[in-house]
């Protein structure tokens, strides 16, 4: 498999490349090309195998040729030892997808694993030490920390908008250490990504420094997220309907893996792209304008994004054609009194615990199956576990949340994190002295 880049299509890179230098010189992203198309019955008879499994059996397509299948088997189980359980709302009708089992309770753990596994696997053949910029809204930084650290050849660099991330999330991000470095921007998460963009085009920081992304602007980071769409079908599809997923979106990674998957040939009838009061998605699909905003502050913190990384993905997987890309994706969005108002109702209707991210999901699906009227079975993802936003949560439902362990015991941590301005001089100086010291 080769990836092309979105500014240039015709100058394509291996695998190892894509993954390790994440983005293309001319500020373009990656795209596997061709992508392949497995058809529909190869998803169904992987359906029903476990994450892990569906993990192997796509990557073995994808990757067949360039690693071995006992290294992939070894790589994507050592990814996945956990599960993605669908929980019925209403059988047939509304179905959530947990997608929080993994180690840092948030879906970004299948894409930051699988990443690292992969970038291990690869590493052992060089000896330069590899540094991974990731900037968060909250859970992508998380994930990274958790699945890159004390990875021999790999240190990480976080960069957050300061008070713009809950307590546990800031938590998470800055008190692992070792080879997890945090930096605490003030300003906004679209200035901690405009930052990690312009790093990864600084001619000279990257002679200096081997860097590389696990944002979604890495596609390792979206290829695996494919596979838990199909776990998802798998349990869905004894109901015998078409099947929809309702998609938290901020960065609209998790949008685009779908759609990738669905082009290779999982049979989705239909995505829809929730979100919160930065909904410039939202509001392409309705006007096919697409203006980026400064993104403003709302309870679902993750998914505040003014100016999405992957539409430009969108946009290359529906060959910038908007009548076909809004006959395939809707688009809702919520500001954060209705999703106050939706976490309650969703805790009264079907007794279940929801975090802000995943409450507006399962109301965008809610809002589709009530306008469109269609008998299908619909999945909304659940991105995160309610306890990493456990004040939010315990306020707007007046009930306690359970927090896991593994999240409780770093509320006893101490955070560390280096504070700088939103510009990228100060950051790149910051970076190589951290690097130097090491
Ligand atoms: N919502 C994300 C923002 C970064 O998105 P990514 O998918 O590009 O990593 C977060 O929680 O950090």
């Amino acid at each position: 498999m080769r990836f092309y880049s979105t500014n240039n299509l015709q100058a394509t890179v291996t695998t190892e490349e894509a993954l390790f230098h994440s983005m293309p010189v001319d500020k373009g992203l990656y795209m596997p090309t061709p992508l392949p198309h497995l058809g529909a019955s190869f998803f169904e008879r992987i359906a029903g195998d476990t994450l892990a499994d569906i993990g192997y059996a796509i990557s073995k397509e994808l990757f067949g040729a360039e690693i071995n299948s006992g290294d992939l088997e070894e790589l994507t189980h050592k990814a996945f030892p956990f599960d993605t359980p669908v929980v019925d709302l209403e059988p047939g009708k509304i179905g959530v997808l947990e997608l929080f089992h993994g180690p840092s309770l948030a879906f970004k753990d299948v894409g930051a694993r699988y990443m690292a596994a992969l970038m291990s696997y690869f590493s052992k053949r060089n000896d330069k030490e590899v540094n991974i910029l990731v900037a968060t809204s909250g859970d992508t930084g998380g994930a990274v920390a958790m699945g890159f650290h004390n990875v021999p050849g790999i240190r990480v660099s976080i960069l957050y908008p300061s008070g713009r991330v809950s307590d546990l999330q800031e938590k998470q991000l800055t008190t692992l250490g070792g080879n997890v470095q945090a930096f605490e921007v003030d300003g906004s998460f679209d200035d901690c990504q405009a930052i990690v963009k312009q790093a990864f085009v600084d001619a000279e920081l990257n002679a200096t420094l081997s860097l590389s992304s696990a944002n979604s602007i890495n596609i390792f980071r979206l290829i695996p997220q494919g596979f838990y769409y199909v776990r998802a079908f798998g349990q869905v599809r004894k109901y015998g309907k078409p099947v929809i997923f309702s998609v938290p979106s901020g960065n609209f990674g998790n949008l685009s893996a779908g759609v990738m998957v669905q082009q290779m040939g999982l049979p989705i009838s239909h995505f829809i792209a929730s979100t919160n009061l930065n909904h410039v998605v939202p509001t392409y699909l309705e006007s096919g304008i697409y203006s980026p905003k400064a993104s403003v502050a709302t309870i679902s913190n993750a998914m505040d994004v003014g100016n999405p990384s992957n539409f430009v993905r969108l946009k290359h997987l529906y060959g910038d054609d908007f009548q076909r890309t809004s006959n395939n994706v809707s688009g809702f969005f919520y500001d954060d009194e209705e999703t106050r108002a939706g976490m309650r109702r969703i805790n009264e209707l079907y007794d279940y615990v929801a975090c802000p991210h995943t409450a507006i999901g399962i109301m965008g699906l809610q809002a589709y199956l009530k306008a469109s009227e269609k008998d299908v079975a619909g999945i909304s993802l659940a991105t995160a576990h309610p306890s990493k936003f456990k004040p939010l949560v315990e306020s707007v439902l007046e009930k306690s949340v359970g927090v896991p362990e593994r999240l409780a015991i770093l509320s006893q941590r101490i955070k560390q994190s280096i504070q700088i301005p939103a510009d990228y001089q100060v950051f790149k100086e910051s970076l190589l002295q951290t690097v130097s010291s090491h």
